[in-house]
């Protein structure tokens, strides 16, 4: 099967020649028709950098990539065609009713919103009661999802989604997690960028970036099967004690924050009871120790450390 993205060896620097930001470090990963693909990452790891280089609106240094078959230079006015686009700001125009937001974007587009209401209707139906107001005094939720049905508007084949959920309430990111899974079955391949971990299980595969570079690729089942070492999820009642002296613990590998635990990662051969008396002599109280299954997060502050 064609990839309805490919990138290869993509760079993107910034800067002058004495001091350059290398914000996407030779890049490759491919991404199938109807894939829902997230690229995962914290804030500066390049993936704005990335979504503009596909999205044609900034151009490569260096490698080479299609959207569509189309390369991202040559054939940079086909793929605007092509593809639609959500930054994570600045998307819409503030001064504009949401009706008229959309009516803008499907002008430029040549169509109209009649023409693909049918692509639209899910989400469209939501702020349809509010069409009348300003893009400015709508919620954040409300927001998102005038911005996806703007960049839908022209039935794009590839949908570009930079940090879509970032600042929007826990309700609405599931809302829209789910519109997007409604996208996909109509056959549109959709590129999500996001530094949520637990929006990362939600993809068909990821790539987990940072620094400017891809980590590693997969199936969120792939990556965190990449994950080997035993985990323990730890917690007491001083957490910022019990974190330093986790770190004086000879056989734990590593050990950071995680939610209300710290999770440890373990030599292969540990002993709970042991672990449990060392915390307490040095006067850790209320303990509590249990084995977690690694997750993608596990996994990424793995991979970052090496
Ligand atoms: N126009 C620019 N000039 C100089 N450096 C830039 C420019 N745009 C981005 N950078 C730098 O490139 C790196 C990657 O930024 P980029 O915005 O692509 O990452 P990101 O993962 O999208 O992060 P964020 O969510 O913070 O935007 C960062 O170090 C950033 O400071």
């Amino acid at each position: 099967m064609n990839a309805a993205v490919s990138v290869n060896n993509l760079i993107k620097n910034y800067g002058t020649k004495k001091a350059v930001v290398e914000a996407v470090k030779t890049v490759s990963f491919d991404v199938l028709p109807a894939e829902l693909f997230g690229i995962i990452g914290p804030d500066g790891a390049g993936k704005t950098s990335l979504f503009r280089m596909l999205t044609t609106l900034l151009l490569p240094d260096g490698g080479y990539a299609t959207v569509d078959g189309f390369d991202i230079v040559k054939d940079y006015k086909a793929i605007r065609n092509r593809v639609g686009y959500m930054p994570g700001r600045f998307s819409l125009y503030q001064d504009l009713t949401v009706e008229e937001n959309m009516q803008f974007f499907a002008t430029i587009f040549n169509t109209s919103i009649e023409d693909n209401y049918d692509l639209v209707k899910d989400i469209y139906i939501q702020i349809e009661p509010f069409k009348k107001r300003k893009a400015g005094k709508l919620s954040g939720g409300m927001k998102q999802k005038l911005a996806l049905s703007c960049a839908l508007i022209h039935r794009p084949t590839v949908l570009f989604l930079d940090e879509p959920t970032t600042g929007v309430d826990a309700v609405s990111r599931k809302e829209f997690w789910e519109m997007l899974k409604r996208l996909k079955q109509q056959g549109i391949t959709i590129l999500v960028s996001t530094p949520y971990m637990d929006e990362a299980g939600l993809c068909d595969r990821i790539a987990l970036m940072q620094d400017g570079s891809i980590l590693s690729a997969g199936t969120p089942q792939q990556i965190i099967a990449e994950f080997k070492e035993p985990v323990l999820a730890i917690k007491a009642d001083d957490m910022y004690k019990l974190l330093k002296d986790l770190g004086g613990y000879a056989l734990i590998k590593d050990v950071y924050s995680f939610g209300e635990y710290h999770h440890a990662v373990m030599q292969d051969v540990f002993d709970e009871t042991d672990l449990c008396h060392f915390l307490e002599r040095k006067n850790n109280y209320n303990v509590t120790i249990k084995r977690t299954t690694p997750g993608i997060e596990d996994r990424f502050m793995q991979l970052m450390k090496n």
